[in-house]
């Protein structure tokens, strides 16, 4: 079931403000604000080339904005005055009494994963193929497993600090996949997995980090009906049960329309609509957007779409 209240406005994990991304002359993300709500899933949907994976790619840092302000919000205390405290200060991000803020354009990418706790996957999968399924998500806790050894030999020398922090990165390995089914592939090397059992490996790496926002860039290209369903059963399970606030890239309208609390689409870098799924799906510019694509995507994405009335709000109060 989606949510029906507005989540993003009053409380979000995640504000981006006025962002401009150029490269040269080309204006990918044009002035682009928008909130993630704590604990929804949101959607970030466009055209091809509309600017979606230049917002991830600046939202975890593998981007310096050229212009505007990304700020995370780790828990829900944190004060407008706040936030606007940090700004002046030039500092990347507070911890405190006035809740955790971090700015994330101001942060590297591997700060932005450790420090803010942000994780992603990516359009092309990136897993260790060599290494087995389980080490892929130990190898995700190392910086956990680094503390624990005191950054020392540790570890080789078992410390018990070290010990127990190993086992409890094993028991939430294992819990994890369980969790994807990949309990009886645990030892098998990971490129020997089927391409839409590695998707849902590199989900599970990310939530090894413990992340407060798990960003997910196409988690569905490649996968079969079935696989797209389990998709959808482990993203509300993700939220659901864990209360991870996930922002994902997806092409599939299928997957997007059903677990969506929250989209927002991109054309040509710039918002052109944000609301909920029967809002989005019924609103002309997202339409006519979406048949500014090659002809023959026109009718997939009309049926992807079920174009009909948004409710009003009346009715969408009533349900
Ligand atoms: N590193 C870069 N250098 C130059 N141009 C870039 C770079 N990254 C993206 N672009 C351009 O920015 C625009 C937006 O690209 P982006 O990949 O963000 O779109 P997208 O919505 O994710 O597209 P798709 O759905 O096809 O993945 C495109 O015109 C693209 O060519």
């Amino acid at each position: 079931m989606l949510k029906q209240n507005r989540n993003w406005s009053a409380d979000p994990v995640l504000s981006v403000e006025h962002l401009t991304m150029r490269f040269g002359g080309l204006v990918a993300v044009d002035d682009l604000s928008f909130d993630v709500g704590r604990g929804d899933i949101t959607a970030l949907i466009g055209p091809n080339g509309a600017g979606k994976t230049t917002v991830f790619n600046c939202v975890t840092g593998f981007y310096k904005p050229t212009e505007g302000r990304i700020a995370l919000r780790r828990d829900g205390s944190v004060t407008p005055e706040a936030l606007a405290e940090l700004t002046r200060s030039g500092r990347q991000y507070a911890e405190g009494d006035k809740g955790s803020i971090f700015l994330l354009e101001r942060m590297a990418d591997f700060k932005i994963t450790e420090v803010a706790g942000v994780a992603r996957t990516f359009q092309n999968i990136r897993l260790f193929g060599g290494m087995t399924v389980l080490e892929n998500l130990l190898v995700a806790q190392h910086n956990e497993l680094m503390r624990a050894s005191g950054y020392t030999i540790g570890g080789l020398l078992g410390l018990p600090g070290y010990r127990r922090a190993a086992e409890a990165a094993k028991e939430t390995a294992v819990e994890w996949l369980r969790r994807v089914n990949l309990l009886d592939r645990a030892d098998d090397p990971a490129a020997d997995l089927p391409y839409g059992a590695q998707r849902r490996l590199e989900i599970a790496r990310a939530l090894c980090t413990n992340p407060v926002l798990l960003c997910l860039d196409e988690p569905a290209a490649g996968l079969n009906p079935r696989e797209s369903a389990e998709l959808n059963t482990l993203l509300k399970y993700i939220r659901d049960d864990h209360g991870v606030s996930v922002l994902l890239i997806e092409h599939d309208m299928g997957v997007v329309m059903e677990i969506s609390d929250h989209i927002i689409v991109l054309d040509y870098g710039k918002k052109i609509s944000d609301g909920t799924a029967p809002e989005v799906r019924s609103d002309p510019k997202v339409i006519a957007a979406y048949l500014g694509v090659d002809d023959e995507e026109v009718e997939d994405v009309e049926r992807d779409l079920e174009v009909k009335p948004a409710p009003t709000r009346a009715e969408g109060d009533a349900r």
